[in-house]
């Protein structure tokens, strides 16, 4: 049974799918020497945003399959260490979406309204109504700097209390902003122009300090800043010193540089900052939703199937996969078949997607073709997340060609092999959206389902050859499950695909290609 390490806090509706499939060991807080010391013995580990996964950590785990981040940010993952071991991580984009959203409206009107302070003096004994003077959002402007998934319910929920929006996002549309009732800016504009800047942006090089004190000078004295994104996007000394020069009105932040915060100016602050510990992504749905998203993750790719929402595999998106499914299974298949008919080294994989494959969504299928090709060198080793590398390091040239047009399927996949023992090819397609087909070996149309055990034997269409080869297999104890020869003229040569119900026995392909007629055979164990 595989075995999960949880290090942080995860809801246990997550624990108990993992428990589907694994045993799950929850051990919070440890250190990162602990980690280290432990993390061999786990094919998985579901973190959130406390555990810091370093590329001492993943080398050290040398069992793990998959991280799985409960939340968005993977930015405490060495994500580039883990592909690089062709370890998936995975996260769940979309499962605290409206909890972060809902953290950054509570924190504009919280600082509009002192809530925190106002509070915390009724509960010193206090009745002080003076000191507590708010001012309304309604007919203010709201700056959102990212209009993504946070930035975008930030957005629709301030239209709806009557603010003006303005947003900055350099990697969406018009339309799209417009459609939000937002008006797409230059960001020094909106430092500007905004009463409320609220930040749903990654943290990245660019984004790093992008308000510091050149930045927090151009906004308004009243202005009020709300940090739910990531820490470190706002320079905290040079917030803090705009804070106490009165530069700007206010601030909240949920983020920070360093977390835990420790010893920082902002604490000293009086009621124009409001801090709170990172709780975006605490409420019990969005805990629930992102447990259940992460752990059915894990679980399926414990089970060898792919991951949803892996954010180091290219192009694989939730509904890029749930269409591409099937089709990755076929692409993986028809890889490990081309690869067995091939034999030797592989040099060129040329890949044609044809009729609906042939879109901009297909690049998942290319790896899963190449996926299947390596798995007789690789086995276990390969998988979605390093099959490109490990076919580019082996010199692998993989040639993608496109035609929409349609023939007898929606879609098909073939794949042509050359390496240093020749070039086969093979065509598969999907029957009934699911069904795998085999439609072509070799230029040779068949339509056989693929088996876990083949053989495939080139031969000359001729009387008799069926039964001689029927007569051979038997006398190794060798039962045919089914058989099917595809030919393109009568009499010329032929392609014959047997399912048969076990392995090969040694030493019998060479019987099979001294009878009269067969020029070649294959064995293939799928
Ligand atoms: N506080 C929390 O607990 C909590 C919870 C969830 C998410 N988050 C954080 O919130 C942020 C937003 O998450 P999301 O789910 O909306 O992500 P998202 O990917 O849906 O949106 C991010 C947006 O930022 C834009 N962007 C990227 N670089 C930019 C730049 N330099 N300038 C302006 N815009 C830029 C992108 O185009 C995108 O539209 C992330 O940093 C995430 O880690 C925090
Ligand atoms: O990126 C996220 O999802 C948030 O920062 C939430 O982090 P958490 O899971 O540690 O609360």
């Amino acid at each position: 049974m595989s075995k999960v390490l949880v290090s942080d806090s995860i809801d246990q509706a997550g624990i108990d799918i993992l428990s589907q499939v694994a045993t799950v060991d929850v051990k919070l807080g440890l250190k990162p020497a602990e980690l280290i010391e432990i993390i061999g013995e786990y094919d998985a580990l579901m973190i959130r945003s406390s555990t810091r996964v370093t590329q001492e950590i993943i080398e050290a785990g040398t069992q793990l399959k998959i991280i799985g981040r409960a939340g968005v940010g993977v930015d405490n993952v060495d994500v580039p260490a883990a592909t690089r071991r062709g370890i998936v991580v995975v996260n769940s984009p979309e499962g605290n979406t409206i909890a972060a959203a809902e953290h950054a409206l509570a924190m504009i009107l919280a600082l509009s309204r002192h809530i925190p302070d106002a509070n915390a003096s009724v509960k010193r004994g206090a009745w002080d109504r003076n000191s507590f003077v708010g001012a309304e959002v309604y007919k203010k402007t709201l700056g959102v700097v990212g209009l993504g998934k946070i930035g975008s319910h930030v957005a629709a929920v301030a239209k709806t209390m009557g603010m003006k929006l303005l947003a900055y996002d350099p990697f969406i549309s018009t339309d799209r902003a417009e459609q939000l009732g937002c008006q797409l800016v230059e960001l020094d504009l909106l430092f500007q122009q905004a009463d409320y800047i609220t930040l749903h942006i990654p943290k990245t090089p660019e984004t790093t300090h992008l308000i510091n004190a050149t930045t927090l000078a151009k906004m308004k004295p009243t202005a009020r800043i709300i940090n739910c994104a990531r820490g470190g996007i706002i320079d905290e000394v040079a917030l803090a010193a705009a804070l106490k020069a009165g530069k700007i009105g206010g601030a909240a932040l949920d983020v920070f540089e360093s977390e835990p915060l420790g010893e920082s100016e902002l604490r000293s602050l009086g009621k124009e900052i409001i801090l709170t510990p990172h709780l975006g992504a605490s409420t019990a749905e969005a805990q629930v939703n992102v447990a259940i998203d992460v752990a059915e993750q894990i679980r399926d790719v414990l089970l060898g199937l792919p991951a949803r929402s892996a954010v180091n595999i290219p192009g694989l998106g939730p509904d890029v996969l749930e269409e591409l499914k099937p089709y990755m299974q076929l692409a993986e298949t028809l890889g490990n078949l081309v690869g067995q008919l091939a034999g030797g080294r592989v040099e060129v994989l040329n890949i044609r997607l044809q009729g609906e494959l042939a879109t901009n969504k297909s690049q998942p299928l290319v790896v899963a073709a190449l996926k299947g090709l390596l798995f007789q060198a690789l086995r276990e080793r390969v998988n979605y997340v390093n099959a490109s590398i490990e076919a580019k390091e082996r010199g692998i040239r993989v040639i993608e060609t496109r035609d929409a047009s349609i023939r007898d399927y929606a879609g098909t996949l073939h794949l042509e092999a050359t390496g240093t023992l020749g070039t086969h090819s093979v065509t598969g397609a999907l029957l009934g959206e699911r069904e795998i087909h085999l439609t072509d070996v070799d230029g040779f149309p068949i339509n056989v389902p693929p088996s876990k055990y083949m053989l495939f034997t080139l031969h000359r269409d001729m009387p008799g050859i069926i039964g001689k080869l029927g007569s051979l297999l038997g006398s190794f104890n060798v039962n045919i499950a089914s058989m099917q020869v595809g030919r393109k003229i009568v009499r010329g040569d032929a392609v014959m695909a047997l399912s048969i119900d076990d392995p090969l026995p040694e030493g019998i392909l060479d019987e099979i290609i001294k009878v009269p007629g067969i020029r070649d055979a294959y064995t293939v164990t799928l």
